[in-house]
């Protein structure tokens, strides 16, 4: 009732919704209405105490369904609460994110905007400042001409008063002359008549006046003199006022300019002001939505609320219906009482009705019982819903746990794919490198070789005395082009340690091999499967997944790199994990055709090639093999005389017979022969007569079964006289037997504890690889032969690559299953010991010599040096040879 008054409430609300799916059960209320109406009618019609037992016997029932449907629906509706609630925490957060990304970006935006007017603002203040200043001065320098022109009009009115004031001197002297010359006229006449005496002082002061009109001529030229001078300083200054007129209307014009830029920078002003007005108008609108969400959040938080409050009414009205079913029980006990009173009430009557009272006597104790029985499922019903419940809270807090490691695998996630980008980017800088390194020694090789031809010619052509001399110059430079090769081959072996290393001591490669009906599809990037098993996909990641489809070529070119490593002197191990018929001893030894042999022959191949080269470089390599087989936890020589036909033969019984060698040698196995590797045919006779001496048997899962564990191991030791420089490593190749499951296999007695022996020794492998990946100080490689044998390359300083090989056929689901899951353990561990792999060389002191064996009296390793002959390939041997390949 309280969903429905919750749902009436709230009709868009989806927990209304929940609740009102979960609780209205009409079909249950209609039961109950039912029961309980047939309850009351029964009573009112007058029931029989029999019959009231059996009514009541059926109400508790309809009780504890009622019960029990609510614990479930209580719990189911807890869950959709708890899942609501989870939804709405994640969309109010998404909300919530989107609400502050869009705030951060306006604020950002308005925070630009804002910068940018206030740089508006600043330039255009500074613009108007320097302006002000710069028309200030053109002001000012403006009025200091105006006062210069004013000045000089002054001295040119002065000069023109002057010049006025000359020309009426000049007038009045004329007219002074006029008038003397007049009077001397009259003087003349009167001295004419008067004659004699007043000639001669005529003549004086005619001569006077002469000077003194000489005089005012001269006065006159220069007063007209000084006017012209002046005259053209006024003209001059009148170019100047006029061009300082010119520079006063530029200067009006630019003032113009100015104030129109002033009034465009005013206009961009309004327009920044404005749009500041805009985004701030935005922030608030986003600030406004900010509160709304926030509005939201706090409805939502009261919603969430009210679900509480509904979960703790739904919880207490599950406590009152136990409650009540408490009361009924109580009533039930009342109930009972009273029908023991009646049973009393029959004892006293039993002279009255002893058939009735015993017929009522049985009825009581059938009722006893069935209310027994009621009590005791009752009780039950109670338990069972104490460890509903106790479950309940058990899952919250795994779920609880679960979230917490989802997020450590999230993160841990995040580190790893960072670790793994620098990881690639630090692999491809060596890779570029190791790349340079190789081409530089093939050039400086080439270059060695064109030397060579050309001192060849020159021997041909020369006379003795200057051959020697060119000789020795020749030598000279090959000596020095002999030591550039080394150091770059010395390059060569370093960087291709540092990109091995890079990928991984220990890496795991997948192989599905081909199946019509396949249970496992290979997914995109080549380093991940999905295995399908009983309808659920199980997905695991490897260093490289190899489909059914991959060439045998294609997946020796992925570990031709750290066979290459063994050349460099290091032990270097790849071997072959997988159900029986996977294509363990295919990917190992392959078939007899060229385009099929397997990694065994490949990689001897690929050493005696780069040892022919090595040897041009003056390398000394020497190479032997042996080949343990580990049966039944027994070791035995593959290469034993009579071997093939006898299986007792090679065995080696001395139970220390493994021996380590401390200093990081070659691990051997006193007892076992080591054969000379000199060329491709020595190596694959070798291997045709280890595999021709293999235990394989017909099972019911591999026509050609491999009962053991074949170890193929090629020991590498060389010296460089030049650099006195000398190494020891190894190629170590396994193909395990095949792990599997006895029933399916089929196998008996003998095969049967062969079987035992497998999975023990498989297991002895998996423990050792546990320890490795927990990092326990003890790890038991003493557990099994295989493991001590191969102990240098599991933990030490060896580099080791696991394939594990898939048969994807539908019935072996089961098997790749655990396959997978032991190469994925395999894939988490870390087994390089401190330092990671280490190079075994030395320089200086004697050359490394391979560790005695009884066997090296049969022939010490081959000496090496000339290249296979044409045609010379290792041939793989028939499929019955396991390791011929
Ligand atoms: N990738 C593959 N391509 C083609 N054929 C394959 C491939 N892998 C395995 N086979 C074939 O499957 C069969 C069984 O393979 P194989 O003998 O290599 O299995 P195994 O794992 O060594 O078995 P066991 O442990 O019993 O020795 C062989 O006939 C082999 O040729």
């Amino acid at each position: 009732m309280q969903s429905l008054q919750f749902a009436a409430k709230h009709p868009g609300s989806r927990a209304a919704q929940l609740a009102s799916s979960t609780f209205c059960d009409s079909e249950f209320l209609a039961s109950c209405e039912h029961a309980l109406s047939a309850q009351l009618q029964r009573t009112k019609d007058g029931a029989t105490d029999k019959s009231r037992i059996a009514e009541l016997a059926a109400l508790v029932k309809v009780l504890r369904r009622c019960v029990r449907d609510m614990a479930s629906k209580s719990s189911a509706f807890v869950e959709l609460c708890v899942k609501t609630e989870k939804e709405a925490a994640q969309e109010l957060e998404k909300v919530r994110l989107d609400a502050e990304t869009t705030l951060k970006r306006l604020e950002a935006e308005s925070a630009l905007a804002r910068a940018a007017a206030a740089q508006t603002e600043a330039a255009y203040k500074a613009d108007r400042a320097a302006w002000v200043t710069s028309v200030d001065a053109q002001k000012f320098e403006v009025a200091r001409l105006q006062r210069e022109v004013e000045g000089l009009e002054e001295q040119r009115a002065r000069a023109r008063e002057d010049a006025k004031r000359s020309e009426l001197a000049r007038q009045q002297l004329e007219q002074e002359i006029k008038e003397l010359r007049k009077a001397s006229g009259q003087q003349l006449r009167e001295v004419q008549m008067t004659q004699g005496e007043a000639v001669k002082q005529l003549r004086d002061e005619r001569q006077q006046a002469e000077k003194k009109e000489a005089q005012l001529k001269a006065d006159n030229e220069h007063l007209e003199a000084s006017l012209a001078a002046a005259n053209s300083q006024v003209a001059k200054l009148q170019q100047a006022l006029n061009s300082l007129n010119q520079l006063q209307q530029g200067l009006q014009a630019s003032l113009e300019g100015k104030q129109s830029a002033e009034a465009s920078l005013m206009t961009q002003l309004t327009q920044v002001r404005a749009e500041l007005n805009t985004a701030e108008s935005s922030l608030a609108t986003a600030t406004a939505d900010r509160l709304q969400l926030q509005q939201e959040l706090s409805s939502k938080s009261d919603q969430l609320m009210l679900l509480e409050s509904e979960l703790r009414l739904k919880t207490s009205r599950l406590d009152a219906a136990q409650q009540q079913l408490a009361t009924e029980a109580e009533e039930h006990a009342a109930e009972r009482a009273l029908l023991q009173r009646q049973l009393e009430q029959l004892m006293a009557d039993k002279e009255e009705a002893r058939s009735q009272l015993a017929a009522a006597t049985a009825s009581v104790e059938s009722t006893s019982q069935q209310l027994a029985a009621a009590d005791s499922a009752r009780t039950q019903a109670e338990q069972a819903m104490q460890e509903l419940q106790q479950l309940h809270d058990k899952l919250v807090a795994e779920q609880a746990e679960l979230q917490a490691k989802v997020r450590e695998l999230e993160a841990a996630l995040e580190q790893g794919t960072a670790h793994s980008t620098e990881l690639q980017t630090a692999l491809d800088s060596v890779q570029a490198a190791l790349d340079d390194a190789r081409s530089q020694s093939a050039k400086q090789a080439s270059r060695l070789a064109h030397l060579e031809s050309e001192f060849e010619a020159l021997q041909e052509v020369m006379g003795e005395g200057e051959q020697r001399d060119i000789v020795g110059r020749l030598l000279g430079r090959i000596s020095t082009l002999q030591a550039a090769a080394a150091a770059a081959e010395a390059t060569r072996r370093q960087l291709h340690n540092q990109m091995v290393e890079l990928r991984g001591n220990i890496r795991v490669f997948c192989r599905v091999r081909p199946h019509p009906a396949s249970s496992v599809r290979c997914l995109a990037g080549g380093t991940s499967l999905a295995l399908t098993l009983d309808g659920k996909e199980h997905n695991f990641s490897f260093d490289k997944v190899f489909g059914p489809g991959t060439s045998q070529q294609q997946v020796f070119d992925s570990v031709s790199e750290l066979v290459q490593s063994a050349l460099d002197g290091y032990h270097v191990c790849l071997f072959s994990y997988g159900q029986t018929g996977a294509g363990k001893t295919y990917t190992m030894s392959g078939a007899n055709t060229p385009e099929h042999q397997g990694l065994m022959p490949r990689a001897v191949n690929q050493i005696l090639e780069s040892v022919v080269q090595l040897t041009e470089q003056e390398w000394q390599y020497t190479l032997s093999a042996s080949c343990i087989e580990v049966y039944n936890n027994t070791l035995r020589d593959l290469l034993a005389e009579g071997a093939g036909s006898k299986p007792e033969a090679g065995r080696i019984n001395d139970a220390n017979a493994i021996k380590h060698d401390a200093a990081g040698g070659h691990t051997v196995v006193i007892g076992a022969n080591r054969l000379p590797v000199s060329d491709a045919a020595s190596a694959a006779a070798l291997m045709s007569r280890a595999s021709e001496a293999r235990a394989c048997e017909a099972t019911a899962m591999n026509a050609v079964s491999s009962r053991s564990h074949c170890v193929f191991m090629l020991y590498i030791a060389a010296s460089h006289a030049a650099t006195n420089t000398h190494l020891t490593g190894s190629l170590c190749l396994v193909d395990l037997a095949g792990s599997e499951r006895l029933d399916r296999s089929m196998v008996e007695d003998m095969r049967k504890r062969e079987a035992c022996s497998i999975n023990q020794s498989l297991s002895a492998l998996g423990d050792v690889f546990a320890a490795l990946s927990s990092k326990t100080s003890h790890v038991p490689y003493r557990n099994s032969k295989l493991t001590y044998l191969l102990q240098p390359c599991l933990g030490g300083h060896g580099k080791t690559l696991m394939f594990c090989n898939i048969n994807p056929e539908p019935a072996s689901a089961q098997e790749s299953l655990c396959s997978l899951k032991f190469a994925a353990k395999v894939n988490g561990c870390e087994t390089a010991a401190k330092g990671g792999a280490k190079r075994n060389v030395t320089q200086g002191g004697a050359p490394a010599a391979l560790p005695s064996t009884p066997a090296d009296a049969a022939g010490s390793g081959g000496s090496l040096g000339k290249r296979p002959a044409a045609g010379q390939t290792l041939a793989a041997g028939p499929k019955r040879s396991k390791l011929g390949g």
